[in-house]
């Protein structure tokens, strides 16, 4: 049991992937570290994101693969997905909303756990209410807020008034809706529309643009919505929702364009803000409900003395867990160093202590069907940022995506940096393309030259000659 002002080397608010790491690798580095959650341990992503998210999507990926093989196809009876059998397979994955298993994890790693909602109250220093009263803690070395995002609303008249599903809802819910529409086409919104529809409910995706996952190649956007509307998700893009209002056996949606829309349920997914309006940051000079802008060592900008760090949803970063994390094992090692009398402020790009991959290399995955796996720069980034760029793209049309899925339909595009001909991003979309995209964040991190690349040869028969493919595009 934690008591009443304590002292550690390292505080680490928030036991999401980021802070959990954070945490344990200082205690891997010598250094005593306690986590303050204020829920559960895992954070967003463990019980109310990824890993619910990604379990409702899987059965009907697998159900969908195995229709596009014949032989497998006439083998699948019956053809629906069993609800209650992903349902409860999703509820595993969300270990039923209990962190029992991240309690146990966060105790063999050496790490302390205290639970309660931390605040920052000055340099070093923390308070922590929780149902044991307040715990007031002391950071010798560093504080770590990773603090997380949460999900924020459009200000869309009626909006507030009317009970809806954010993110939360929509990964956690035991009944598959009649209806549900979708306000948002980002990531969030593309997956669990298609879940939420392979499970049976009538869904609408509505985006003020174009078509879906609009900062991404158009070419993802346009295959994503095909797959969406095969699996019979309607599509209202440039759609500009004018007001919410609760209707008789649900909610009525009326838009700009003299469409209403009458759906069981609302999920709101138009973005995360970093979740720090409650967080003690205005206490040392910050401002109170926005994301805080970090160095590329992690420390917060602001702030005086190399004593608050920053990793995650919670900063100025990509809200991605696998980025959090890495982001949150390079500020382990700063304020490791720092604390043995190492100075890090002039370590250079892609060393131990610098989150380069954060602006150079960032890979995702959209875990649809098709799924879309990219990684760096789109070439309108790269353009943007003063990059002489050259584009490859072209249709997934090798012997190891036909052999795979029959009538395979996928598309891949490179973005070449060409004064040092090296790659800037990579980008796929397709069924099981997931897979493909290490190969891109390697080649994008290690700055492989193409001339080298040539070299690295693709399995026959594999989806990865795509690889081949572009680079002969290209001229090699
Ligand atoms: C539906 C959905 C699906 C996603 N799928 C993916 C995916 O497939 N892959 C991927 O890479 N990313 C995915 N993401 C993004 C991913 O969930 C986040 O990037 C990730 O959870 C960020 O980790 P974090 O540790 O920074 O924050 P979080 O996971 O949000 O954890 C923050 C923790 O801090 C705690 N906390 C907050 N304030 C306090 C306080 N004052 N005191 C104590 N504790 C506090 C919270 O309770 C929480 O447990 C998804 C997001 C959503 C919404
Ligand atoms: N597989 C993954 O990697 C994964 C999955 C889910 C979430 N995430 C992360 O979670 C974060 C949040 O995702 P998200 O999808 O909520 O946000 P997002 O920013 O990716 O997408 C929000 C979407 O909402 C739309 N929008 C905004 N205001 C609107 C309005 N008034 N009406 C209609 N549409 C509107 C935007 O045009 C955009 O398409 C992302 O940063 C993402 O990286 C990642």
């Amino acid at each position: 049991m934690v008591e009443a002002n304590l002292e550690y080397d390292v505080v680490v608010v928030g036991a999401g992937p980021t802070g959990e790491n954070a945490a344990a690798r200082a205690v891997a580095a010598g250094l005593s570290a306690v986590v303050v959650e204020a829920e559960l341990l895992g954070g967003e992503c463990s019980f109310w994101a990824c890993m619910p998210s990604k379990a409702l999507l899987r059965s009907g990926q697998a159900l969908a693969a195995a229709r596009r093989v014949g032989g497998a196809r006439e083998a699948v009876r019956p053809e629906q997905l069993n609800t209650r059998a992903v349902l409860e397979r999703r509820d595993a994955f969300a270990e039923y909303w209990e962190d029992t298993a991240q309690v146990d994890w966060a105790q063999h790693a050496g790490v302390e756990v205290l639970r309660g909602r931390g605040r920052v109250v000055g340099e070093r220093e923390l308070s922590v209410s929780g149902a044991e009263g307040t715990t007031r803690l002391r950071a010798r070395q560093a504080v770590v807020l990773c603090a997380g995002s949460v999900s924020s609303k459009p200000p869309i008249p009626g909006l507030d008034e009317v009970e809806t599903w954010s993110s939360r809802e929509g990964t956690s819910a035991q009944e598959v809706p009649r209806s549900l529409a979708v306000l948002g086409a980002g990531v969030v919104g593309v997956e669990l529309a298609q879940a939420w529809a392979r499970l049976g409910s009538a869904v609408t995706l509505i985006d003020t643009e174009a078509r879906p996952l609009s900062g991404m190649e158009e070419f993802a956007g346009d295959l994503v919505a095909e797959g969406l509307r095969a699996d019979g998700v309607t599509l209202h893009m440039e759609a500009d929702l004018r007001r919410v209002s609760a209707g008789d056996a649900g909610l009525v949606l009326e838009f700009a364009d003299g469409m209403t829309v009458r759906p069981q349920h609302l999920m709101v997914a138009t973005g995360r803000r970093a979740a720090t309006d409650d967080l003690g940051v205005d206490t040392v000079g910050l401002e109170a409900g926005k994301p805080l802008q970090v160095d590329d060592h992690g420390l917060v900008r602001g702030v005086p003395g190399n004593w608050l760090y920053a990793a995650g949803d919670v900063t100025d970063q990509t809200k991605l867990t696998h980025q959090g994390k890495y982001a949150a094992r390079i500020v382990a090692d700063v304020i490791a160093a720092r604390a043995n009398g190492t100075e890090v402020t002039d370590a250079p790009a892609w060393s131990h202590y610098t989150t380069t991959a954060n602006q150079h290399a960032v890979p995702q995955v959209v875990f649809s069907d098709p799924e879309v796996a990219r990684v760096g720069r789109t070439a309108s980034q790269a353009r943007q940022e003063g990059y002489r760029v050259r584009t490859v793209e072209l249709d997934i049309q090798v012997a190891g995506a036909v052999l795979h899925a029959d009538g395979y339909r996928g598309r891949a595009a490179i973005v070449v940096d060409e004064d040092r001909r090296v790659l800037l991003g990579a980008a796929f979309v397709g069924q099981d393309v997931a897979e493909l995209v290490h190969a891109g964040t390697i080649a994008v991190t290690g700055e492989v030259p193409l001339d080298r690349l040539w070299h690295a040869v693709p399995v026959f028969p594999t989806i990865s000659e795509v690889w081949l493919r572009l680079l002969e595009s290209y001229g090699l």
